[in-house]
């Protein structure tokens, strides 16, 4: 516990993928005795898994209009709007420091952040700085990143980088020292197969056929758990039932640590969190990025656990049947192949994520910072101006 009590606002939305870590770090700055507000929208608050002590305050609705800050001011109406509510909050509130997730949410609370000359922090969940991210790293005072490398950051940014990691959710994290489910040349080889929050209807099209490709001895063992989109679940269901093959299919799996727990081996899409899970617990996987994520990040976020051999990526234009029925053998055939490529994912975790973010963000708990903050305030610069141009008359 922190002797000081500080205030502290995160800005996170859209996805899970920028929620989930906001609300761990939430929970470990509220269990250092810090008070905690987010600043997320509709999208976000919709998210599951939000600490009941953490109070939401919801923007309207706002978008990205293009590419550049030049975009976003033109057609942001709605930004200006988010940028007063986030100052009100913070004239109340009074935040020693304000940390950014992603997310269109991120953009008017760290403009606004920016003009009261509140610290910020910026936390970036994939191997590739996202959009909104790359708009502030010039003028956050720290960025924490997820992955080793992080592509986009200029050299300069380089040097406020600190990696902390994806902070996972604490049933999954409880799983580290866990040992790897028992797999020999006889036992079940359990696979568990997600396509990130929304699913991946490429999954439901190869992963039953790769398996039935496999020979005898793999196949006969196998038990699969297949996330699937709910479109496409009577079709896969049918897919396994003509491969003789048992399969457990759901649109969402809740209890996902449970899942992980049992799984020998995972197929699915790339995601921040889903990658941060599988290092997080050591499960090795068959992944496949998704081909039309902004700046191909998914592929990016592959890179560290293949290079340290816990994982395989494919291409999607390369995903087929036989292709991941030949990964699997490779993987799956031999058990210590397995062990040893669960053991290189599980040393791509970072188990202290959480707590090293909140250490970082502590480390801006300066004095209360209010009497800087005035909405609608003049700039430095044009105040400097006035003040020559006084000084000239007098
Ligand atoms: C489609 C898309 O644009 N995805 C992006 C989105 O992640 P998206 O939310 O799709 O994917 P992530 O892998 O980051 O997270 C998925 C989460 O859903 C959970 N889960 C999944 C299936 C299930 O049945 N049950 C369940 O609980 C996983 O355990 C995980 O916690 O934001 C991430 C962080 O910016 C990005 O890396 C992803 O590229």
């Amino acid at each position: 516990m922190t002797a000081v009590s500080r205030h502290y606002v995160l800005a996170a939305g859209g996805t899970g993928g920028h929620l989930i870590p906001a609300f761990a770090l939430a929970v470990e700055l509220e269990r250092r005795g810090h008070h905690v507000a987010l600043i997320t929208d509709e999208r976000g608050a919709a998210i599951p898994g939000k600490p009941d002590t953490l109070p939401a305050h919801i923007l309207p609705p706002g978008r990205i209009a293009g590419k550049n800050p030049v975009g976003w001011v033109k057609g942001g109406k709605g930004v200006l709007e988010g940028r007063r509510m986030a100052l009100r909050l913070f004239e109340s509130f009074n935040p020693a420091a304000v940390v950014g997730f992603g997310g269109y949410p991120a953009l008017p609370t760290m403009l606004a952040a920016r003009a009261a000359k509140i610290p910020t922090v910026i936390h970036e969940q994939n191997a590739v700085l996202g959009r909104v991210n790359r708009m502030f790293a010039s003028r956050v005072d720290a960025i924490a990143t997820a992955f080793a490398n992080v592509d986009r950051l200029s050299p300069k940014q380089q040097g406020k980088v600190s990696l902390v990691g994806n902070p996972v959710r604490a049933e999954v994290l409880a799983l580290r020292e866990a040992p790897f489910p028992p797999f020999t040349e006889d036992s079940l080889l359990r696979i568990l197969v997600t396509g990130g929050s929304q699913g991946a209807r490429i999954l439901s099209e190869v992963v039953p056929d790769g398996l039935a490709m496999l020979p005898t001895a793999l196949r006969s063992r196998l038990q699969v758990i297949q996330q699937c989109r709910a479109e496409d679940i009577e079709a896969v269901r049918q897919r396994y039932a003509s491969h003789g093959i048992p399969a457990e299919l759901a649109t969402y799996f809740e209890n996902m640590a449970e899942r992980l727990a049992g799984a020998h081996l995972f197929i699915g899409r790339a995601g921040a969190s889903t990658i941060a899970e599988l290092t997080a617990v050591g499960r090795p996987a068959i992944l496949i990025p998704l081909p039309i994520a902004t700046d191909d990040h998914q592929a990016a976020n592959a890179r560290e656990m293949a290079s340290a051999g816990g994982a395989r990526s494919i291409r999607q234009n390369k995903f087929t049947a036989g292709e991941l029925a030949k990964q699997i053998r490779a993987m799956a055939q031999r058990p210590e192949t397995l062990a040893n490529a669960a053991h290189a994912a599980w040393n791509c975790g970072y188990p202290n994520a959480a707590a090293d973010l909140a250490d970082l963000v502590e480390s801006f708990g300066g004095a209360p910072l209010m009497d800087v903050i005035r909405v609608g305030a003049k700039p430095a610069a044009v105040k400097k101006k006035e003040a020559l141009a006084r000084e000239s008359v007098e």
